[in-house]
């Protein structure tokens, strides 16, 4: 099914992978991209997560800097300046500094807040034009600007996703136009920073309100690797209880949980035993899905143990509605860098850090387009061995 109106709100005059609705346009993208995003490819980048997590304690601006750095190759330099202030430049040529989240976040919210409208599109923008949030939009679109600027102008680039987007799995240049790599890009810093943030502020949060399940998580993760270093991802990723924990926050508190609108094709579709009309948006809550009961027993309850269960039955039908990523042709093309990321991270996170948060703390969810946790209050000290 096609992606809805929707996804106009966002759309610049580039498309870019996520707000493609055109069925031609977007497998076209899809195949350029499928090499970027393989297994194989993501695990390449390893020495720059690692690089990166001596920085660990400062995590709200660890994901953001990371995955700049594994799009650009080039530091973001967020961690040298001990902030989220990145440089932004207009198409004049003024370069300024912006909030990072903020100017992500209050983007992503205008965006949220047009896609309400899309089918009056034009004067939505055209009223929302002097919103604030609608300046943030411009912040965000000139970070990435001068980001892919400086990026395409570096005669000797690391091996980063970048290279890897603008060339076929031979290693041709694809010759994408520039503004075409910006909308990528654009989407690409939004997707991959903010739904991970999320997942791994949740994990963090769980665990540490869970002493028995964070228990069980250091044992596993002690067993597997050498006392003082930086746990490796081809060990950790084989560790079932470690997955089982990056599993569970996914599922209770998923990083993205509304309902994706697509539109019924021509000729109408019988969905859940119903017929639709062709035409009508349809969407499945991802968040009521991942809370179903028929599957998941105390849907409600955070229990990362229920991933271990040896009926496989109950495993097979939990993971066919275990669907955080999506589903079918749209379903994230990054989901191999959210569990390589999630299993190094939060396994030396683990591994190394304890982490106080206060009795009762509630952490709270504001919902954009992904569902972004607040503020995580935590007194962070190095573990007692
Ligand atoms: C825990 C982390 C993540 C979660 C839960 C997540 C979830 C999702 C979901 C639910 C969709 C479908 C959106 C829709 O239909 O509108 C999606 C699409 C997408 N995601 Fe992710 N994502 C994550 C991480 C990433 C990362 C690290 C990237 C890296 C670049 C990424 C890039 C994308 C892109 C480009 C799409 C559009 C794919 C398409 O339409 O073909 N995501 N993601």
């Amino acid at each position: 099914m096609r992606k809805a109106e929707w996804y106009d709100a966002a759309a610049g005059p580039h498309r870019n992978l996520a707000d493609a609705r055109d069925k031609v346009e977007h497998q076209a993208k899809r195949k350029m991209f499928a090499h970027t995003f393989a297994a194989k490819t993501v695990v390449a980048f390893e020495p720059v997560l690692r690089e990166n997590l001596q920085h660990v304690p400062r995590f709200e601006l660890y994901v953001d800097r990371s995955f700049g750095q594994l799009l650009y190759g080039h530091k973001l330099g967020c961690f040298d300046r001990g902030n989220d202030m990145l440089d932004a430049e207009s198409r004049e040529g003024k370069i300024y500094r912006v909030p990072f989240i903020d100017s992500l976040l209050n983007a992503t919210m205008i965006n949220n807040l047009l896609a309400i409208f899309s089918h009056i599109l034009p004067v939505a923008k055209r009223l929302a034009k002097h919103h604030s949030y609608k300046k943030k939009g411009v912040d965000w679109e000139n970070i990435v600007y001068h980001n892919t600027k400086k990026r395409m102008a570096n005669p000797d680039p690391e091996d980063d996703l970048f290279t890897r987007m603008l060339q076929d799995n031979k290693g041709q240049a694809l010759n994408v136009p520039f503004g075409e790599i910006m909308s990528e890009c654009s989407s690409m810093m939004n997707a991959g920073t903010e739904t991970t943030t999320a997942a791994m502020t949740n994990t963090i949060f769980l665990l540490y309100t869970h002493p028995v399940v964070l228990q069980k998580l250091r044992e596993e993760i002690d067993s597997a690797a050498p006392r003082n270093e930086i746990p490796a991802y081809d060990v950790m990723s084989r560790l079932p209880y470690l997955r089982a924990c990056i599993e569970e926050p996914l599922r209770v508190r998923p990083a993205s949980s509304f309902g994706l609108p697509r539109i019924v094709p021509a000729g109408g579709r019988e969905i859940a035993g119903k017929f639709v009309q062709e035409g009508v948006i349809v969407s499945v809550p991802t968040y009521s899905l991942l809370r179903d009961e028929n599957v998941f027993k105390n849907a409600t309850q955070y229990n990362a143990d229920r991933w271990l269960t040896e009926d496989a039955g109950e495993k097979k039908k939990m993971m066919t509605n275990h669907l955080p990523f999506s589903t079918g042709p749209r379903a994230c093309i990054g989901r191999n860098i959210a569990y390589f990321e999630q299993t190094v991270v939060i396994a030396t996170i683990f591994k190394f850090f304890d982490c106080k948060v206060e009795e009762g703390f509630q952490l709270e969810t504001q919902e954009r387009f992904n569902s972004n946790p607040g503020d995580l209050p935590m007194e962070v000290t190095r573990r007692a061995s």
